[in-house]
């Protein structure tokens, strides 16, 4: 009888598969079919209301079911609880643009040509990731995608230590949309603080403190972290997704952060934890690969950052490292040695 082969193509004709399902996703989200699946509503319906081909309509719904995006009952379509959440333009979790523009930051079209041909010379030279990131719109994107996990996980876990009256001045080093600083002086109603950011970003989170009328507790702050002054005596400072950014003078920046705390302050972390053999966590190495194709050489592993932190005094506190989300990023409290 003939023999198997060693080994099943399975997992080759699984990643098949797996592109297959994102395309309908994106496909899904682009054609904004989840926002009119609220509740069980056939096909014919929704040709009716967006004009789409009643018979193609159909067959995608069919294949959004059959991967779990939706439920079909009776020839009604309605969202699962996830996706009524995270794909619904309607919820105030909607993601779909973030997903979008996630997708294009970090996707691999040019990866053969770059293999080829190699980076950009003048990426390359530079080494900013400011420079070839759209850091302004992750940040209005962020707003909403940081409100899905990763800053409920960064207020349970300073609620272990944080009185709920104390009068916290906090640092938001390089903070996006500011969300993290945001929801934390609302949790802990006697905090203020400034949100750090550049200044072709920085009136995105200025919106989103105005937004929550927070302005007389948290001020923005515009510059370059590197170079420019980041102010003091703060009792938390917070960095978020910016280590990476800090290229060859992350001991620098680590010193920086350490003195502009107070002797018993907080640094809360999220980073990647990158492996020295630079093939782990798989999410950072290859939501990073287009950008690093392309000449940059920023990320961090984890060894060098703790080596960083240790040499600026840090030490790393028994408060639970918890899901910091922005794809497996983890966060992770540290106090300075006393
Ligand atoms: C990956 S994002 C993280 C944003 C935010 N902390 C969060 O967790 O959502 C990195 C942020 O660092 C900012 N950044 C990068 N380099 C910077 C620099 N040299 N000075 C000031 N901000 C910088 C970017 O503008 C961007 O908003």
């Amino acid at each position: 009888m003939m023999e198997y082969p060693t080994h099943s193509p399975r997992k080759f004709l699984g990643m098949l598969q797996q592109y297959r399902e994102t395309q309908l996703l994106f496909a899904g989200i682009s054609l904004k079919v989840f926002d009119y699946l609220k509740h069980d509503t056939s096909a014919e319906k929704i040709a009716s209301m967006t004009g789409y081909d009643e018979r193609n309509l159909t067959l995608f719904l069919n294949s959004l079911a059959a991967i779990g995006l939706l439920e079909k009952n009776n020839h009604q379509f309605r969202n699962t609880p996830e996706t009524e959440l995270f794909l619904s333009q309607n919820s105030p979790y909607y993601l779909g643009e973030y997903l979008t523009f996630w997708n294009k930051m970090t996707g691999l079209d040019q990866v053969e040509e770059l293999v080829r041909l190699g980076p950009d010379p003048a990426i390359q030279e530079q080494n900013q990731g400011k420079e070839l990131f759209d850091f302004r719109k992750l940040a209005r994107l962020t707003a909403v995608e940081a409100r899905t996990g990763r800053v409920q996980s960064f207020l349970r876990a300073a609620a272990q230590f944080v009185e709920p009256t104390a009068p916290l001045r906090i640092l938001d080093l390089g903070g996006g949309s500011g969300m993290m600083a945001i929801e934390f002086v609302r949790q802990f109603p006697l905090a203020s603080g400034v949100i750090f950011e550049q200044p072709g970003v920085a009136d995105v989170p200025e919106e989103c403190v105005a937004e929550g009328h927070l302005e007389h507790r948290l001020s923005i702050m515009r510059g370059d972290f590197m170079t420019d002054p980041i102010g003091g005596n703060y009792d938390l400072i917070i960095a978020s997704g910016i280590l990476d950014f800090a290229n060859a003078n992350l001991k620098e920046l680590t010193a920086k952060i350490a003195q502009a705390l107070t002797p018993s302050g907080y640094l809360y972390l999220v980073s990647h934890r990158v492996s020295d053999d630079y093939i782990s966590p798989k999410e950072s190495i290859v939501g990073w690969l287009s950008s690093h194709l392309a000449g940059l050489d920023i990320l961090q592993t984890r060894s060098n950052i703790e080596l960083a932190l240790t040499s600026a005094g840090f030490r790393k506190t028994e408060i639970k490292p918890l899901d910091g989300a922005i794809q497996n990023l983890m966060g992770e409290f540290y106090t300075l040695a006393k």
